[in-house]
């Protein structure tokens, strides 16, 4: 297993930790593969995953995708997504110039899939599907990761993730001016945190991720490791999964501004692609705190909720 630094606050550039995910899927390292991925949700939030079994091939046939022009509903063009959530310190007020187009699964009523007219990008709704259901597979093989280091039964997460109620967002952030960008006139993403369980994110070369420094509140660092690590992929805790941890596992704010060390020639910051994948727990379950998350001298924060009033408040809040 191999690791990069760790997120010292002293770095101007710290990067996450790197697992390669190998040995937990081939079993020779399962628990700690486990441990050193739950140690790094616990201290950072955030952590990079490479060998995690999905083929480049999967993942660039996605990407491919999210060059085409989407002149589509489903779909949110710049600015209409407010993140309302306020950082501390984080001083942006510029609107998030990015578009995005978001699925689900295509039975979800609740929130039924908005495609395009049939006829108009042949091929497009069926790669979405497909992708969504890859990366639950590889959910699903995290949340196993996941399990065994509260000690639990494997399966024991995947109980609450069987639908899924999860949701697949192909991002694209235009190019626009580096000088509005850092004078905060306009934002790709403001500080934000995730409200599921886990989010997987893909992104291209570009970089601009930045994540909160926890010692340090206010205070965002980018994490994109120089170079890129071919076929990594950031794994993070949302806000339902810490609560449910009974606030163990941590939740972190992050945001996408220019590429750190950018040199522009044409004062222009380059196009960005990147596709979250948000995991939910079923809407319809209802969690109590994680068994190993707590105990006598740690008692339970939270009473029970159910997934479907944590998310839709969270969702609700941000159009
Ligand atoms: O584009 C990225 O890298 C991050 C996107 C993100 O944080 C989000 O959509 O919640
Ligand atoms: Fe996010």
């Amino acid at each position: 297993m191999a690791f990069a630094a760790g997120m010292a606050q002293q770095q101007d550039h710290p990067s996450l930790p790197i697992i390669d995910f190998s040995a937990f899927l081939d079993g020779s390292g399962k628990q700690a593969v486990a441990n050193a991925m739950l140690s790094s949700l616990q201290s950072i939030g955030f952590v990079y995953l490479t060998n995690h079994g999905l083929s480049d091939n999967d993942v660039q046939n996605i990407f491919n995708w999210t060059c085409d022009d989407p002149p589509f509903t489903g779909y949110s063009p710049p600015g209409l997504e407010k993140i309302s959530q306020v950082v501390e310190g984080d001083l942006e007020k510029g609107k998030d110039v990015k578009e995005s187009f978001e699925s689900g699964r295509e039975e979800d009523e609740l929130m039924p899939n908005i495609w395009l007219p049939d006829g108009v990008l042949p091929g497009f709704k069926e790669a979405c599907l497909d992708f969504f259901w890859i990366c639950f597979q590889l959910e699903k093989t995290i949340l196993k990761a996941l399990a065994i280091v509260f000690n639990l039964p494997e399966d024991y997460f995947l109980s609450f993730h069987t639908k899924p109620d999860n949701q697949l967002r192909l991002l694209h952030y235009p190019s626009v001016p580096l000088h509005a960008l850092e004078t905060h006139q306009i934002s790709r993403i403001n500080g934000h945190t995730d409200f599921g369980s886990l989010t997987i994110l893909f992104q291209d070369d570009v970089g601009g991720l930045e994540v909160e420094d926890p010692h340090s509140p206010g205070r965002f660092v980018s994490v994109q490791p120089a170079p890129p690590v071919p076929g990594s992929i950031v794994v993070n805790a949302g806000d339902f999964l810490m609560r449910w941890s009974n606030d163990t596992i941590r939740s972190t704010a992050h945001r996408v501004r220019s590429p750190p060390g950018l040199v522009s020639v044409d004062g222009l910051v380059p196009e960005r692609y990147s596709i979250p994948y948000f995991c939910c727990a079923d809407f319809s379950t209802i969690v109590d705190a994680i068994p190993g998350s707590w105990s006598v001298e740690k008692p339970k924060k939270y009473p029970p909720i159910s997934a479907a009033e944590y998310v839709l408040e969270r969702l609700a809040a941000n159009y």
